[in-house]
């Protein structure tokens, strides 16, 4: 980064008074950063800031956008600052780091470079998402991986999420006519082209410049719905612009401490008719014990990095928030982060609730929870009417078609991806992410075929045999 030393313009100066270099604000009581050339005083925000305040000092004083835009979109800005926190702008060439490119191609500190990728081989030869994962351990920066491959404690429910599907056996049926079978689904009433779909993942751009932009351009190719992230490193505007024609879009959302900031951007969210439902995110109230991520925050902050602020509210109940949300949005809400089947049942009791999500966070909230498959298990077991009332989704671990397809078998709607997504961006960009869908589209469509089934909907559980599974959800 570099240090900064022009002179700044603006409102907030009259012009008998000579501004003080940028670069001399850089301390924690007193703290200036440039981004995209206008000057923004953010020493109130330093203690709230999610990453921790060491990273703003990191990059005080300075002209600090390549760093901001690999992790967050411009409108983040006036959520969390007021106007007054502007402090004028910078000469044009004062900007002496501003970001590279459109944002689609530009570098993004961190993310996979075009010269790591054209050493892979090409992706048509990348035959699973086992082996698209292990080139983009390849090529995305240690920063990255210890952000995207982390998972909490010991990594137990990560691990598990993954191996339950190896433990449920298939039961194909013959003489079924197969010749024709189609991929096509809907979820919460919306068509999309497979039952796969990309999970939320906070800033995409540490995989790729392309980020979730890339990510919706690809799902556009299959119909298939992306649901953005509150914490995506691109607007949701910027998304959904990158996924036309044809691409069914969810928002997912955190209620923040901040409750106004939050209705901000509901608010944004309301402009944009392509986002199809929000999806609630419950299951990370605090933040889990992802010591891969703390190591490696430890080494780029010298001295160790302090406790993280946790912009999440941790207030949330069940009346007192969705009585909130109905306030805010007129959208089907999904809850995503139900991890038991008496949760499951009482998010049945809540009209505006359509659906649930199925999810532990991949293995990165709490450490030794179940695989969401057990739980959509528990809900066969204990409360089957929940499915005639709402569309349960699941993800974790997924990485197979078969994979896909016992989930499916099982009860859930659609089954989501979330590392896979960014690993097929630092391998390709959006022909990477494409790559994945279509590897698992393959596999899906395959084991279908192989299973005498031609649409997902007949999928049930007379093509599954899961015994253990049922005794443990005693
Ligand atoms: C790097 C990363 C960032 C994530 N960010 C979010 C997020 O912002 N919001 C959210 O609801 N879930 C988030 N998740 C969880 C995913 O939506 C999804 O539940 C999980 O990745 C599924 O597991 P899988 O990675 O094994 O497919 C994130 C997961 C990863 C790996």
């Amino acid at each position: 980064m570099v240090s900064l030393i022009g002179g700044v313009t603006g409102n907030h100066w009259s012009m008998d008074t000579k501004p003080a270099a940028v670069s001399q604000h850089k301390s924690q009581g007193d703290c200036w950063m440039v981004l995209h050339g206008k000057v923004y005083d953010i020493t109130s925000f330093l203690p709230k800031h999610p990453g921790g305040r060491s990273l703003l000092l990191q990059n005080a004083g300075q002209d600090a956008s390549r760093a901001f835009d690999s992790v967050h979109p411009p409108e983040i800005l006036e959520e969390h600052l007021a106007p007054e926190h502007h402090l004028g702008n910078v000469e044009p060439d004062f900007q002496s780091n501003k970001p590279e490119g459109d944002g689609m191609n530009g570098s993004v500190p961190g993310a996979s470079s075009s010269r790591e990728m054209s050493a892979l081989p090409s992706l048509s030869s990348m035959l699973s998402v086992a082996e698209i994962e292990s080139y983009a351990m390849q090529c995305l920066s240690p920063k990255a991986i210890s952000y995207y491959v982390s998972a909490s404690d010991d990594e137990i429910t990560k691990a598990e999420n993954g191996r339950i599907y190896r433990t449920i056996l298939l039961r194909p049926r013959v003489f079924v006519d197969c010749t024709e079978c189609s991929l096509e689904t809907s979820v919460l009433g919306n068509k999309v082209g497979l039952p796969i779909y990309v999970s939320p993942a906070a800033v995409a751009r540490l995989a790729h410049p392309s980020g979730e932009a890339g990510i919706a351009a690809a799902c556009a190719k299959f119909n298939a719905l992306q649901i953005i992230s509150k914490n995506a490193s691109m607007s949701p505007s910027a998304i959904v612009r990158a996924g036309k024609p044809g691409a069914v879009f969810a928002w997912q959302l955190y209620i923040l401490k901040d409750i106004a900031a939050t209705e901000k951007t509901l608010a944004q969210i309301r402009q944009i008719p392509e986002i199809k439902f929000i999806v609630l995110t419950l299951d990370a109230p605090f933040p889990g014990k992802r010591e891969a991520d703390e190591r490696f925050k430890m080494a780029e902050v010298a001295g160790g990095a302090p406790p993280q602020t946790w912009g999440t509210e941790s207030a949330l109940t069940w009346q007192k928030t969705l009585d909130w949300l109905v306030t805010q949005t007129n959208l089907p809400i999904v809850l995503k982060g139900v991890q038991t089947h008496e949760d499951a049942l009482i998010a049945t009791r809540y009209p505006a609730v359509k659906g649930i999500i199925l999810s532990n966070h991949g293995g990165r909230a709490l450490d030794t929870v179940p695989p969401p498959v057990q739980v959509l298990l528990e809900i066969r077991k204990f409360c089957p009417e929940v499915f005639a009332k709402l569309d349960i989704l699941v993800d974790g671990g997924i990485k197979r078609g078969t994979d896909v397809v016992k989930a499916l078998a099982l009860g859930a709607k659609g089954v989501g991806i979330g590392r896979a997504a960014l690993y097929g961006l630092a391998v390709g960009g959006e022909k990477g992410v494409a790559r994945v869908l279509e590897i698992l589209a393959d596999e899906t469509i395959t084991a279908m075929k192989l299973l005498g089934v031609k649409n997902p909907k007949e999928l049930g559980l007379r093509h599954v045999s899961c015994k253990p599974l049922i005794m443990c959800a005693r």
